[in-house]
């Protein structure tokens, strides 16, 4: 895959020693970071650790009481938040959720859920969507902004394990395909994109940063979650170059879509990382033309290289 790092590149948002200030006290303070176009950056951190806040401070939705927060002139934000405020009461449809944030012309819409794989999907409710199908949607609803920089708190949330790793394929492959910038919030802190350029480990404060296998090998990542740092932190790599949409095409990673796979597409998924101590590997074959998937839970963090990651000194919360 040709490199998308543009690490030459102006920064599309910038953070310096940004904090936020809210009934009397700091609910971060010192936050550090930036994401270029073509940069994955995920944020992860115990739960009130700041990922939101600091996300939403990058975004502008919430303004720092100090430090700076830089943004490209003219920047377009596609932002999926944590939580939406809708009424599950009433009835939505996909088509509508589209259009609730931004007016968007039928064909726009279209475009956007195709794109996601879930055109076929445009009519349904959304209550009765699956949570992978319904972060696509999100993501289609971001992703029609056609943004520079893609916000995505939490996307994975509501999915299985298969359907997360579909989920972080699709992320990469709208990378790919669109050199947008991607600022990615973990709140489980279950599984980091191997794709991710940069992970921010944040406690109210930035407490380490480097590559997901620099972070999760990190004495201060360690520190910060005992005995559970071993097990928390999963880097997912894998070497599959396609994804199969909930529709039945098949997104490559160059963002073409087709209706069925090339003969040379590779078929192997790798996710590396200890989940409670267990070592399994499990394969399961989901598709009508026999491919098979294995998911590789058997080497933790500790098998991973280590690399460089930088300790951050900070304020105290
Ligand atoms: N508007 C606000 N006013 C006051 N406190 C707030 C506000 N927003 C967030 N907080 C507090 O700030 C802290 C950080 O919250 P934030 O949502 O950024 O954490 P997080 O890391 O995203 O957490 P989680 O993983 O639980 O979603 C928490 O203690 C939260 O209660």
């Amino acid at each position: 895959m040709a490199a998308l790092k543009t690490w030459d590149a102006e920064p599309l948002v910038s953070l310096a020693g940004a904090g936020v200030y809210r009934n009397g006290r700091w609910l971060v303070r010192g936050v550090d970071f930036s994401v270029r176009p073509g940069e994955i950056v995920t944020l992860i951190g115990p739960n009130g650790s700041g990922k939101s806040t600091s996300a939403k401070l990058a975004t502008g939705i919430l303004r720092a009481d100090e430090g700076r927060v830089d943004r490209k002139p003219n920047l377009r934000i596609g932002y999926v938040p944590q939580r939406l405020a809708v009424d599950w009461t009433m009835p939505l449809t996909v088509r509508r959720l589209m259009t609730l944030t931004a007016p968007l012309g039928a064909d726009e819409i279209d475009r956007a859920l195709d794109a996601v794989g879930i055109r076929h999907l445009a009519g349904a409710e959304v209550q009765h969507l699956s949570g992978g199908e319904f972060q696509r949607a999100l993501l289609a609803r971001a992703m029609a902004r056609k943004p520079d920089i893609l916000v995505l708190d939490e996307p994975v949330q509501g999915v299985d394990f298969s359907g997360e790793i579909a989920l972080y394929d699709l992320i990469t492959s709208i990378r790919n395909a669109t050199g947008c910038g991607i600022l990615l919030i973990s709140h489980d802190l279950h599984i980091v994109m191997a794709e991710t350029d940069t992970v921010i480990c944040l406690n109210g404060h930035v407490c380490c940063r480097g590559t997901p296998a620099a972070v999760s090998s990190s004495p201060e990542y360690m520190r910060l979650f005992g005995d559970k740092a071993s097990r928390t932190l999963a880097v997912y790599s894998h070497d599959h170059d396609h994804t199969h949409l909930p529709d039945g095409r098949v997104l490559h990673g160059d963002g073409s879509i087709t209706d069925h796979c090339h003969p040379e597409d590779g078929h192997h998924h790798a996710a590396a990382g200890r989940h409670d101590g267990e070592n399994h590997v499990h394969s399961h074959d989901h598709h009508d033309h026999a491919h098979g998937h294995s998911h590789d839970h058997g080497s933790g963090p500790a098998a991973l290289t280590t690399a460089n990651t930088t300790k951050e000194h900070h304020h105290a919360r």
